[in-house]
């Protein structure tokens, strides 16, 4: 498993992002230029949907940069360019309303087992109209623009009812229905997290790019049907963002480029109105462009989780994740009345192993025991390491305690093969301590703990022994025969 990458410091990360937000928002400015009514205000709208965009992917440390980039643009691009208040003053407006808009999705977004949360969509709403007003407070300051103030707090206040308000009532639920329907929680079904991560990415790769498929198909083909000069090209650009988001770099790109040959290859090929090729060139570059940043935060974000949920060394989930997982199990049980067993797991004499062939072949026995582990238990079962040479699995659903107990024998003569460490067979064994919810009161720390306890009792009832605590504290000794850890060549 890769180690973590070196991370930059935040001050460097901010100077990196400048020149790439500034692409991205200068792209961004002349693709929906092309799309104006009112001179301007398609851009400014791009900028909003790029603020969010930012904020949400990167928080609010990008601020800086992203300011500075839109300050940058609008000068370069505006008739009258210059410092105006105007070209100051509106990107600090438009960061505070759809910063905060990101920022607060952002919440949602890097949980990694999100829920659909009503009180974030509100506190986004009522954080955008504080930070309008206050921008609104902050525009009656400013003699430079030219109204009294009393006009000037009403018309901001107007625009953001009329324009950001709109935007942010739009851009929050359809964010967080879409995002929800394209990346279901992970922790949501039966599967082991492992394997629901492998199947999300799986569907990803055929959902995402038959989304940005259809917009483009749809976008070549309504100015054709209608036959108007309607053109929303730029809403390809909605699947890059949500693919990149939730799935990262390479499946933003494939979107992207999915996308973006179909406008290209349907618009010359069906005959239909076929946009001008600087218009395909900008709406190619700015998804990739977004494809790339969303992208990257979506990695970083799956760096960050892998490093918190699972163990680097088996690649198993660590203790965090299972009493995640241990709690869902409960609940369902609750529900359904089915029975959730935890077995836990010390393999016995492990130290000796380290001593005697040194620590990478501790952490090779350990890989190789996790899985062996694994492949003796249900896919919808949850293998984790916790510890040092501890496993816990969590049955999610067994028949009875003898259904636990057979699953424990498997692991165990599972674990009583020779492992392969090198050019040596090393044998061990395992003490195993199973514990079954029955009674609805029992949380998981008590499940866990009952486990841990009939794992001692088994370790100091002789070792290589399953013991299971149907009582709290007596157990039940199943002993399949005394085993010394042992090494030979
Ligand atoms: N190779 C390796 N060893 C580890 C790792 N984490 C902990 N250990 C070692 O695992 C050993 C755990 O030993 P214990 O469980 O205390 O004792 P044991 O030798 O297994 O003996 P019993 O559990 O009493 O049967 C210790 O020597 C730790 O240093 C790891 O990530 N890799």
């Amino acid at each position: 498993m890769k180690g973590p990458p070196l991370r930059r410091s935040r001050s460097t990360q901010v100077l990196l992002r400048f020149p790439i937000i500034f692409s991205a928002y200068w792209l961004a400015w002349q693709a929906a230029s092309l799309f104006e009514v009112y001179p301007n205000v398609s851009a400014f709208y791009a900028s909003a949907g790029l603020t969010v965009c930012f904020t949400m992917a990167h928080g609010l440390i990008g601020v800086p940069a992203l300011y500075l980039s839109i300050v940058a643009v609008r000068i370069l691009d505006l008739p009258a360019p210059g410092f105006s208040a105007i070209v100051l003053l509106d990107p600090i407006r438009e960061i505070c309303v759809y910063g905060l808009v990101g920022a607060h999705l952002r919440q949602y977004w890097t949980r990694p087992n999100y829920r659909f949360s009503l009180p974030i969509a509100v506190r986004v709403i009522y954080s955008a109209f504080l930070a309008s007003l206050s921008s609104a407070l902050l525009a009656t300051r400013t003699p430079a623009l030219g109204s009294t103030p009393a006009e000037l707090l009403g018309t901001t206040v107007l625009s953001f009812w009329g324009g950001d308000f709109a935007g942010v009532m739009i851009t929050v639920p359809a964010f967080m229905i879409l995002y929800r329907i394209f990346s279901p929680p992970l922790n949501g079904g039966s599967m082991n997290l492992i394997d629901a991560l492998r199947t999300a990415r799986a569907l990803s790769l055929v959902i995402y790019p038959l989304l940005g498929l259809s917009i483009a198909l749809f976008s070549v083909a309504l100015p054709a049907l209608l036959e108007v000069d309607t053109r929303i090209a730029i809403l390809i650009l909605f699947p890059v963002v949500l693919a990149g988001l939730s799935r990262g770099t390479i499946v933003g790109f494939l979107v992207a480029t999915v996308s973006c040959a179909t406008l290209l290859v349907a618009g010359s090929a069906l005959g239909f109105n076929i946009n001008e090729p600087i218009e395909i060139q900008l709406i190619l570059a700015l998804a990739v462009a977004l494809g790339l940043m969303a992208g990257a935060s979506h990695d970083d974000k799956e760096h960050a989780w892998t490093l918190a949920t699972f163990d680097a060394v088996t690649g198993l989930p660590n203790r965090y994740m299972v009493m995640d997982r241990l709690e869902d199990a409960l609940t369902s049980a609750r529900r359904t009345k089915t029975t959730v067993a935890v077995m836990y797991i010390d393999l016995d004499h492990f130290k000796e192993v380290n001593d005697t062939l040194g620590h990478h072949a501790g952490d090779n026995l350990l890989k190789q025991a996790g899985e062996r582990i694994r492949n003796a238990v249900r896919r919808s079962d949850t293998v984790a390491r916790i510890g040092g040479d501890e496993f816990v699995v969590v049955l999610s659903s067994v028949d009875s305690i003898e259904g636990a107990d057979h699953v424990a024998r498997n692991v165990l003569s599972a674990l009583e093969q020779p492992f392969s460490l090198g050019a040596r067979m090393v044998t061990i064994s395992a003490s195993i301590g199973v514990a079954v919810h029955s009674i609805t009161s029992q949380t998981t720390d008590d499940v866990l703990r009952q486990a841990d306890h009939a794992m001692y009792q088994a370790k100091s009832g002789g070792r290589n022994r399953i013991y299971h605590s149907s009582t709290p504290c007596a157990g039940t000794a199943f002993v399949l025969g005394e085993l010394r850890s042992s090494t030979s060549n």
